[in-house]
């Protein structure tokens, strides 16, 4: 259905002891889109995100994916797929037995050797999970997040650390991904990466939500969206 609401996060709020990361942020992705989450270091991007993929609970607001509260509801977590910004696995483990042990949380799976392949990851098999590249673990984490086949992603710095080549192979498979129909948050501290691939975005500051939209609305009369981005965050005079 066109411009379904698959994810809807409203006024979300959550503290973490007395520190307040995320102060009443709210947003909307739709089916087949992909929508962003921009803001500084500390900005509460990531708690925003993992609250709604369901691996937090809110202390306010609400959170629904596809139509389901993720806390309430832990059923719906199936459906979503989720690349972390901090994952590890253990060292020993290797790229075959790690998407072996994550299949099998799944009641329905995607094909683990031609997902490794299509992340480009066909020949490390037999690797270890320290024996990969920086680049190769960050494509491991994404081929992770989609063996269960998700209708949604959640892309938490999706190619902080890839070269330039990697990044837009990386962009390619992402849009991929949205002619199947999946749809995709991400988190980025990239403007070309948010500018390239995304549908609409929210930048936040300091928990907030400081503006939302197309790209090229936020852009506005700004000369980039760089520029933009730096006068809403009040990183630059
Ligand atoms: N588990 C935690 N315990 C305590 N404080 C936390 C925890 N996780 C995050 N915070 C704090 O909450 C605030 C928001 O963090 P969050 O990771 O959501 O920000 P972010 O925008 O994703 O940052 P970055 O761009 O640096 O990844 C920060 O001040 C952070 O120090």
């Amino acid at each position: 259905m066109e411009n379904e609401v698959v994810v809807s996060v409203r006024d979300l709020r959550k503290t973490y002891g007395a520190k307040v990361a995320v102060d009443g942020i709210s947003l909307e992705v739709r089916r087949g889109e992909v929508f962003g989450v921009l803001g500084p270091n500390g900005a509460g991007k990531t708690t925003t995100v993992e609250c709604a993929a369901g691996l937090r609970r809110p202390d306010g607001g609400t959170v629904r994916v596809l139509g389901l509260d993720p806390v309430a509801d832990p059923a719906v977590r199936y459906r979503v797929g989720v690349q972390l910004q901090h994952a590890v696995l253990p060292n020993r483990m290797k790229v075959r037995e790690a998407v072996r042990i994550f299949a099998s949380a799944y009641p329905r799976h995607a094909d683990p050797d031609a997902l490794l392949a299509e992340w480009g990851l066909a020949e490390q098999h037999g690797t270890a999970f320290a024996a990969l590249s920086g680049g190769q673990r960050q494509r491991l984490f994404i081929a992770l997040a989609l063996l269960g086949e998700p209708e949604v992603v959640v892309l938490d710095e999706l190619t902080t650390g890839l070269d330039p080549a990697a990044r837009r192979d990386t962009w390619s498979l992402v849009r991929a991904l949205l002619a199947k129909g999946v749809s995709v948050l991400l988190v980025t501290h990239a403007m070309d990466e948010a500018e390239q691939l995304c549908d609409r975005l929210v930048v936040v500051a300091a928990g907030r939500g400081a503006a939302a939209g197309t790209p090229a609305m936020l852009r506005g009369a700004h000369t980039s969206l760089e520029s933009a981005y730096l006068a809403l965050t009040g990183e630059v005079a």
